[in-house]
């Protein structure tokens, strides 16, 4: 059967869709399903077996203003997300003491609501590091060998 992958993303100048964008042409090369958001709402996830999460961080270490009312939302929420299992992407700056700490935010969150954590997430220092799709993918190999 096709398995069905969501990816949303938190972005505020772009970086993070375009590696969203990226991992969806992938995906959808290998025969995946995907639905991509980039301003999800919890409707929009909440019955998600496997999601995606793409997201740079912003301000003093937040999530961006594109993605932060969903986590908000669902931090309030007593949903249950144990059908759920995750991996996330971030972009940042080593130059922030905060080094993708949106990255923290959207594990945390999750997890309290019972979804399961696929594999380590990838924190990409946008500073050093020029090749964002390269890793990504990479990473998403890995993501993809861990499944259930
Ligand atoms: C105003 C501002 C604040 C930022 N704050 C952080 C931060 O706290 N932690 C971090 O790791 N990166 C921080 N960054 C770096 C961004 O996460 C990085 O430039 C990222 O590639 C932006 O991705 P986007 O285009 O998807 O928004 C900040 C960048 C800007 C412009």
């Amino acid at each position: 059967m096709t398995k069905s992958i969501c990816i949303i993303t938190g972005s505020t100048l772009g970086g993070a869709e375009y590696v969203a964008d990226h991992l969806e042409s992938c995906l959808t090369n290998q025969g995946f399903e995907v639905a991509l958001f980039n301003h999800a709402t919890l409707n929009d996830i909440q019955s998600q077996e496997i999601l995606l999460v793409v997201t740079s961080t912003h301000g003093a270490g937040e999530l961006p203003d594109n993605i932060k009312p969903l986590f908000d939302e669902l931090d309030q929420s007593d949903l249950n997300l144990s059908q759920m299992q995750f991996g996330v992407v971030g972009l940042g700056s080593r130059d922030y003491d905060t080094f993708c700490n949106a990255v923290n935010i959207v594990e945390n969150t999750l997890k309290a609501k019972g979804a399961q954590q696929v594999c380590e997430s990838e924190r990409i220092d946008v500073s050093s590091n020029f090749e964002h799709d390269e890793t990504a993918e990479t990473w998403l190999s890995l993501f993809l060998r861990h499944l259930k």
